[in-house]
């Protein structure tokens, strides 16, 4: 018997399935990292299997590649896609231009190069997700690990003339370990409260030897689809400048309501 999933993955739920409205038959489609991204490769899972539809989907992690075969997904890497049609993630911060903090779950590398190479990227979240200014949560930086010590030294006076509202740096930690992305580096969290200028922060910590990327999602994302626990959405439009609100279409025997650990 299927049961419903709680208020928080409601949220989840309802954004994935309403961003898979832009999805058509044949399409390149980068998949996203974390739990929201995982309720939209579930979908699609459901969609390959039960509606016969054709994808290629690139995923953006080991995770979500692993998720995407169990779900049925057919999975490509980027090299051989080469370019995407869409690109549907998740978001640990969004303002109103669209802007977005990413990496939370460590993946915002493959994130940004897979969103980068789409024609179109929507992000689905939740209402708890947006912000007026970007930077309440830690903003991740992709550090190699050699010399990452005079890395995060060189990340914190940078910071000194930046328009920011806290300049601590932590090393992420997995248990008492550091944590190590897909490609084997480490991330440094900079804790900002506050950036006031995501664009200059951006560029200035991408010119720093040794990072790699940081978690800033600037011009990228066209389209975010906000969830809310009720089984409705606000759809905003950068492009089109509009933003609509609906209900989305939940299918009760839906199979993803079974209990589905994340
Ligand atoms: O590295 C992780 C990604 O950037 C995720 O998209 C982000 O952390 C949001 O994850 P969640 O949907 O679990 O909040």
């Amino acid at each position: 018997m299927a049961a419903r999933p709680n208020p928080i993955d409601m949220a989840k739920y309802v954004s994935a399935r309403r961003a898979l409205d832009y999805v058509q038959d044949g399409m390149r489609i980068g998949l996203g990292t974390g739990s929201t991204a995982a309720w939209m490769v579930r979908a699609l899972g459901e969609m390959v299997r039960q509606d016969g539809l054709k994808v290629t989907g690139v995923p953006t992690s080991s995770r979500t590649a692993e998720l995407a075969r169990q779900c049925g997904v057919p999975v490509a890497t980027l090299e051989d896609a080469k370019w995407l049609d869409l690109t549907i993630d998740g978001a640990d911060e969004f303002d109103t231009d669209l802007s977005l903090v990413k990496g939370g779950g460590g993946a915002l590398l493959q994130e940004k190069i897979v969103a980068t190479a789409s024609d179109m990227m929507v992000v689905i979240t939740d209402a708890s997700k947006q912000v007026d200014h970007l930077g309440a949560f830690p903003l991740p930086v992709e550090v190699i690990p050699f010399g990452w010590q005079t890395t995060k030294a060189l990340i914190e006076e940078s910071l000194i003339g930046m328009d920011v509202a806290g300049r601590s740096v932590t090393l992420r930690l997995n248990r008492d370990a550091p944590f190590r992305t897909d490609e084997g580096n480490l991330i440094l969290d900079l804790h900002l409260r506050r950036i006031g200028n995501p664009r200059q922060l951006s560029l200035v910590l991408n010119q720093i030897p040794g990072v790699v990327e940081n978690g800033l999602f600037l011009d990228i994302c066209d389209v975010v689809v906000v969830g809310a626990s009720d089984g409705t959405v606000e759809v905003r439009d950068i492009n089109t400048g509009t933003v609509t609100h609906e209900t989305v279409d939940i299918r009760e025997d839906d199979n993803l309501f079974v209990d589905i650990a994340d």
